[in-house]
């Protein structure tokens, strides 16, 4: 097989990652965007030793789970992998990877949305000039390219307009000195503008016809950041208008959220998704918990209605005082949160007796460290809240050695048109 050669073909397979499989000649051959049983032209595009990698140039013969694409930048952004499939689809074969991933543990049916469309909360725009234009848009996938579009079709209406409005009111001027947009959309309707770059001289002016446009600006900020690598946020910033943060909500209680704190992107999925931890914990009231990776608190908050007592840790400051102002904000004084490292947190408090442990950290999961003086702490349940099932799955495989067992997977669909999946997963001590 060679480069430029052209075959027709039918898909046996798809990854994880969104490829048909084809196989030529027994040779295994990955084609981006190929459903299973779609007949299709090809063309080869790079050969390994034991693996080739093609591109669709027809398709001869397409799966009744296709979708026709309705964005206008679908096949150049890299942003919904999955817009191609039916959303019943795009279910099923987050399903089926899913559980291939945790073979021997139940793993529940997805929970997915009755409009899985212009759900995400909060986006960030890359900013950059070319042949003297300013493009504001999206990454080209594996990419720095700058896609230009009119709308997302998975962010809120609200990002929507203030995008478009930035889009047209913004010159080369205002744009040289900017790397990002960043705009959050709160359930409360508070909108919050964050301008990253150089210097923010050139940005008030864009500022000011914002506020004055958008009568729910709570928070505009110009955030400093002259580093040369992918890193979005620098440290430091000025607040041009409003506040630093923004009001959220989440299972009835308030949330002040800072620009650096973490906040979910789909807030409907996201009271699903923690409603279903705390569920899977099975509270009765008596029980001391802790919130690892709580970010601003909304689990340990949820949780502390039907606790004891909540204690939480998170490693970014201004997440750990918006969580501690959050606790006062709805009058939960037995939920309090500290500023630390997890796995040192874990390791100070590994005497302590604790009822529950919900764990919540980021893509790269949980370190060994971590999950051993988590373990020691001896919890009668943790409840390991992720969104990559690839790291739940290799963090859950070590909690069984040191004697917890995963009693099922919960996935729900947080990431809709996306491969993205979150999962609670329950885990008991083996007795
Ligand atoms: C997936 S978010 C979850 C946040 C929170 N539970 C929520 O749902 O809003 C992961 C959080 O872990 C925090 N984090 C990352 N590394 C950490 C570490 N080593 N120790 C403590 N927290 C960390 C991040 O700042 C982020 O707030």
């Amino acid at each position: 097989m060679k480069k430029n050669e052209e075959y027709i073909v039918t898909c046996i397979d798809d990854t994880d990652l969104n490829s048909g499989v084809v196989k030529i000649d027994d040779m295994v051959v990955f084609v981006p965007n190929l459903l299973i049983g779609e007949k299709a032209k090809i063309k080869i595009v790079k050969v390994n030793k034991k693996y080739a990698f093609g591109i669709i140039i027809e398709l001869l013969k397409p799966s009744i789970n296709r979708q026709e694409l309705t964005c206008e930048v679908a096949k150049t952004c890299g942003g919904c992998q999955l817009q191609h499939m039916s959303y019943a689809y795009q279910l099923d074969y987050k399903y089926k990877h899913v559980k291939k991933l945790f073979e021997g543990i139940e793993v529940k049916p997805i929970l997915g949305m009755d409009n899985p469309w212009y759900y995400r909360n909060k986006a960030q725009f890359p900013v950059k000039i070319k042949d003297g234009k300013v493009q504001m848009g999206f990454y080209r996938q594996h990419s720095n390219d700058v896609v230009t579009c009119k709308e997302c079709k998975i962010q809120d209406h609200v990002i929507n307009e203030v995008f478009s409005f930035i889009q047209k009111k913004i010159t080369l001027k205002m744009a040289q000195d900017l790397r990002h947009v960043f705009i959050r959309h709160s359930s409360t309707d508070e909108i919050q503008v964050v301008f990253i770059g150089k210097n923010e001289k050139n940005i008030i002016s864009l500022s000011d016809q914002l506020k004055n446009t958008f009568a729910n600006i709570t928070s505009i900020v110009f955030n400093y950041n002259t580093r040369n690598d992918n890193v979005i946020l620098g440290d430091t910033y000025k607040v041009l208008y409003g506040n630093d943060y923004i009001i959220e909500e989440c299972l009835g209680n308030k949330v002040k959220l800072h620009f650096k704190a973490f906040f979910q992107v789909n807030p409907k999925q996201m009271e699903v998704l923690y409603s279903q931890a705390i569920k899977a914990a099975n509270l009765t009231g008596n029980e001391t918990c802790i919130d690892m990776y709580a970010g601003t608190g909304t689990i340990g908050m949820a949780v502390s209605q039907h606790a004891k007592s909540v204690i939480g840790v998170e490693i970014v400051k201004e997440a750990v005082d918006n969580a501690n102002d959050n606790t006062k904000m709805n009058h939960l004084d037995h939920c309090h949160y500290v500023c630390q490292d997890a796995t040192d947190f874990a390791h100070d408090h590994k005497e302590d007796k604790i009822d529950v442990i919900f764990i919540d950290p980021p893509r790269k999961g949980m370190t060994e460290n971590g999950i051993k003086d988590t373990i020691t702490m001896q919890p009668d349940k943790i409840v390991y809240v992720s969104c990559n099932p690839k790291t739940l799955s290799r963090d859950l495989k070590i909690f069984k050695e040191y004697g917890y067992q995963c009693e099922y997977v919960q996935p729900v669909d947080m990431f809709c048109q996306t491969i993205g999946l979150e999962c609670v997963a329950k885990l008991t001590k083996i007795v």
